[in-house]
Formats: C-alpha cells, structure tokens, sequence
C-alpha cells in the first residue's frame, strides 16, 4: 500500500514537471518575437540563461553588442524573456504598470516572506503615498537637528584605535539605515548598531534569512518554488527557517502596530482632515498606515495584515539597497582622491557638525556625487516585469526582425517576462557618452540631452525606476546617502584597503549588487576573506592633508 502511494506521488509530481515542461516549451515555440527578436543560445533547459548571467554581471550588456538593444534569452527553466534597453519601449512599461506588473515570482517570494499584503504597495496606501508623497522624507525632516554627525557618531561604530586601521566598517553600516527607518518610521528599537546590546528579534529574522550561511540556497529553493509551486509541497531546506522569521515578523509587526494605535488614542477616531494633521508626528508612516486601517472610506482602508505586512516590507525595501549605494560611494571616493577632496571642502563650508536636510540639498558637489554614484553603480540591477495581457510594445527606433519585416512596435502577448536593466539603461554609452561606466561627479554640470529621455523619478536616472510604482522611499534613501558621506567624508580621508581590481559587484544569487571583495590575497596572518567592504579610514587631522 505504502509502495503504491509512493508510487502515485511520484507518478504526479513526474507528470506535473512533464506538463510543465510541455506548456513552456509551447509558449516559447509560439511566442510571437520568437521570428523577430534574435539573442543568445541557450545553455541549459533547467538554468537556460540563467547561470551565465549570474557569473558575469555585464553579459547582457555584452549582448546587447550583438544581438541589439533588443533582444530574447532565457530564464529558468528557459522561459524567454525580452530584454530591451529601448528608452521608448520601457517609458511605456513603466507608465502601464495595469499592463505590466512586477513578475509572478517576485510577487510570490515577496508574499512568503513577507506576508500578505506587503508587495506591491496596497493600493490605498500608495494612493495616500501620492497625496503625501513627502511622508517618508517628513520623517527625517522631523529630526533635521540629527541629520548630521552627532546622529551617526553615537551610532555609527567606527572602531578606529590607530590612524591606519582595517576596518570593515560595511558590515555593520548594513542596518544604519534601516535602524533610522523603523526607529523613526515605527517607533522600533533596533539595536543592530550597538555593539554592546543584544540582538533583537527582527534584526535576528532578516539576519537569518538573508545573511546566514545557507541564506543563498534557501534563496535559491524559494525562487525554485515560486516557478514550480508544486515544489512547495516538499520538504526542502530553509521553509522552517522561513517559517521561523515570518512569526518574529508577524508577532513584532502587530505588537508595534498594537501599541501605536493605543498610544495615537483618539486622534485616530478624528475627521479625515484632522487625521491627516496629524501626520507629521514623530510616527508618521505608521499612524498614516494605522489611520488607513481605521478609514471609514472602504476603498483607502487597510487591513491589519496589511499594516503589519508594511513593517518588514518597507525595512527590507529600504535596507539593503541604501546601505549598497553608501558603500559604493565610499569605493568610488576611495578611487578618485580628487572628488573626495572636492567633496570635503565643500562639506567643510557648512559650519555645523549637525545640517539641516536644507543645508545638505544646498550642496551642488553633494548631490553630483550622491547622482553619480547612483548611476554607476545602482543598487538593484535588473527588474523583472510579466504582461498581463496583450500589448503593442513601441520602439523609439524601427527594427529589422528575423523574418525580414520591419516593426516600430513587438507585439507582446500576455504572460511575456520582461527584463527592465536598471544598469544598463545607466551606464549606456549612447546616453552617457564613451565614459559611461565611469564615475565621474562633474558629468552631471552638464547632463547630455539624451539622458532626458531617460524614464526616472529623479536625477535622469533609472534607479528608483518611474511610473505609478516607482521607489516610494527615494528621497529618504538620498536623505540618508547625503547624511552618511557628510559625517565621513568631513571627520576622514577613505583610502582603498586592497589592490585596485580586488572589489567589485558581487555577483551569483544577489538581487542587490554590493561592491564585495571577488579577490583576496593570501595573507600571512591568515586573515579571512571580509565580508563587508575594507577601507582605510584616517582621521582627517591625522593624514596630513
Ligand atoms: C538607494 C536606495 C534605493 C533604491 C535603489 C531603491 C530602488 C527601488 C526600486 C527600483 C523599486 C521598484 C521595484 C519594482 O517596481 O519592482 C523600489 C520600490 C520600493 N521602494 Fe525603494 N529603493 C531604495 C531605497 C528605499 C527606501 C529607503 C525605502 C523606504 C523608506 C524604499 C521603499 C520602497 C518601497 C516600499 C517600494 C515598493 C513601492 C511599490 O510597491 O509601489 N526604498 N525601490
């Protein structure tokens, strides 16, 4: 009996992954830019393009060299997908986001690990983001006296004894950002910064989802499963670890939402006008949240779930990707001696250690720098789009298919995965000009024409991409990216720790591209390879400049 079951069992999850297979295989066979577009063979049926990519983060970019700025290869389990760098095709993607939405399996990792309601953006919260869509940045302005560096030296642990110390400050900077973000933001102690305090229970959760030893392949297992879900009814590697970091979620996320809503009172119970008054307090994401959840108009209501959802939703969205682009800030001004020097003699005409957000705007070199890095090195490389139903995809130039025909417009059918490069699109020399991949701050004194046509919320850059669904949290993150290099780059001199060639993006299994070291000399302290990003930091009085 117990054989026939086993039987049975393997039978179906046989003629599952055969069903699969079949069904992708017909998509492919019949898509209508498989006679269009042209792109790069497949390697794997299993990884089709996949693994190639992961080991070298500018393939696509190579391939764009000759297949064209618009092409098809393969994802997992080969399911084509289009990549196009057509400056007029992806301002269309991004403004019909009915049409285009984030992928399936991104949505579905998303929801896992983050709870339903987290992503994307309920739509009565991102209708309230629109109408305030300076809540996030309020939350700073509200501490403007911290801004600067009495904040970030009480918290910052730069643990300097001599004047030359290798420090792998990164590590720890990882969650400086979003420390402020939930203290701020919801009124949550984070304590990753302190050296001294016990680790808590959400910086214990995302530790271990994203940064233990086997986060990758659990990583690895979860997106696996969002693309054949069946596989979730297996018992693989990392679900209790999942399991485990969603209740510390859920139970932190209502326990702050629980406290705050008892603590705001009666004013959560105000008309709608007063509500909204009060928003700029000290808590201003959450109580709009908490007042969404109390609205007496159904359509800009959220769920608890939603509310709580928010939490980790916001820290992760914020987290990684701000701390990414401080690190390459400081790589690239360990590079350039020149704009750092630049950078700190500008930082120096403010005579406070402690800016406001106004004197920090105020600064041109600041924000060139804060540009560039951003555009040489985003933080999150490549988005992932699916068409929900059928479109005409237009070219901002007409393009010779396969088949001889002339297109000004692909025809898109529904279920089509799309590639948005993020990184491409801002490092194209066609843009940019023959210097692109360089980082160069004073490119943006005298910004080249065609980067207006770049679809952006800010800066001519497609970082934060554009549209309805842009990153609701940009100015916050430029808030922070500004307030990091003033404390830094005014108290240090930041000089590379290791050869030149020995940092770069990290590559395989990251959504995030972090400037990692990819070579390490053998020591003969045996040191370990570090995990963050070594630099030298010299007090300034003590480097002779
Ligand atoms: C340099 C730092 C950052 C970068 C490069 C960045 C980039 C992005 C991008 C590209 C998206 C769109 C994702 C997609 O549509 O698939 C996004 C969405 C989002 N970001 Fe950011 N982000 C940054 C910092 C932040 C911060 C600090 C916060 C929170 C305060 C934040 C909150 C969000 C949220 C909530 C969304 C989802 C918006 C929605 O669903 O409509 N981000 N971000």
């Amino acid at each position: 009996m117990i054989i026939q079951i086993l039987v049975f069992i393997v039978g179906a999850f046989l003629a599952y992954f055969v069903v699969e297979g079949l069904r992708i295989l017909y998509e492919n066979l019949t898509s209508p830019l498989r006679n269009i577009l042209p792109g790069p063979p497949i390697q794997s049926y299993l990884a089709g393009n996949f693994k190639e990519i992961g080991e070298n983060p500018n393939l696509t970019t190579d391939w764009q060299g000759v297949y064209g700025s618009t092409f098809l290869f393969h994802d997992l389990l080969s399911v084509n997908e289009l990549y196009t760098n057509d400056l007029k095709a992806l301002n269309h993607i991004v403004t019909k986001h009915e049409i285009y939405q984030r992928a399936h399996v991104f949505r579905d990792i998303a929801r896992r690990i983050l709870g339903e309601g987290a992503w994307p953006l309920p739509q009565a919260l991102g209708d309230l983001l629109m109408i305030y869509p300076g809540i996030l940045y309020a939350e700073l302005d509200q501490h403007k006296r911290q801004v600067g560096s009495r904040y970030f030296a009480s918290q910052f642990p730069l643990k300097m004894r001599d004047s030359d110390e290798f420090i792998q400050h990164l590590a720890s900077h990882k969650s400086a950002c979003s420390q402020k973000l939930l203290s701020r933001s919801f009124g949550y102690e984070f304590n990753a910064l302190n050296a001294q305090a016990e680790p808590n229970e959400l910086n214990c959760a995302f530790t271990d989802l994203f940064h233990a030893p086997n986060a990758k392949l659990y990583g690895a297992v979860r997106l696996a499963q969002s693309m054949l879900p069946v596989l979730k009814l297996l018992p693989l590697p990392g679900a209790a670890q999942l399991k485990a970091a969603r209740t510390r979620m859920d139970t932190i996320g209502l326990q702050i939402v629980r406290t705050t809503k008892a603590s705001l009172g009666d004013s959560l119970h105000s008309d709608e006008h007063d509500k909204m008054k009060s928003l700029g307090g000290r808590r201003g994401l959450l109580a709009m949240l908490l007042k969404a959840n109390m609205s007496s108009m159904e359509n800009q209501r959220l769920s608890e779930a939603e509310v709580v959802a928010q939490i980790p939703a916001f820290f992760v969205a914020g987290h990684e990707t701000t701390s990414t682009a401080t690190a390459w800030a400081l790589h690239c001004l360990s590079l350039n001696q020149d704009a750092q020097t630049k950078l700190r003699t500008e930082l120096s005409s403010i005579g406070t250690d402690n800016p406001t957000l106004e004197e920090l705007n105020s600064l041109p070199y600041l924000e060139n720098v804060v540009r560039e890095t951003l555009r040489a090195h985003t933080p999150l490389a490549v988005m992932q789009r699916t068409a929900m139903e059928d479109d005409i995809l237009p070219l901002s130039k007409p393009i010779t298919g396969r088949d001889g025909k002339i297109y000004s417009g692909l025809p898109i059918r529904k279920g089509q995965l799309i590639h948005l490069p993020i990184a491409a699109v801002n490092t194209s020399m066609a843009v940019w000009g023959a210097d692109a991949l360089e980082f160069r701050p004073e490119r943006w004194n005298n910004i080249p024409d065609a980067a207006s046509a770049i679809p952006s919320v800010y800066g001519n850059l497609f970082t934060f991409l554009a549209g309805p669904h842009n990153c609701v949290g940009f100015r916050f993150a430029l808030a922070e990216l500004k307030a990091l290099l003033f404390t830094l780059i005014r108290r240090f001199v930041i000089t590379p720790a290791l050869p030149p060639g020995s940092i770069g993006p990290a590559t395989a299994g990251t959504t995030v591209q972090r400037p990692t070291v990819l070579r390490w000399p053998e020591k003969e302290d045996g040191k370990e390879k570090p995990e963050g990003l070594p630099l030298i930091l010299t007090p300034v009085e003590r480097s002779g400049i």
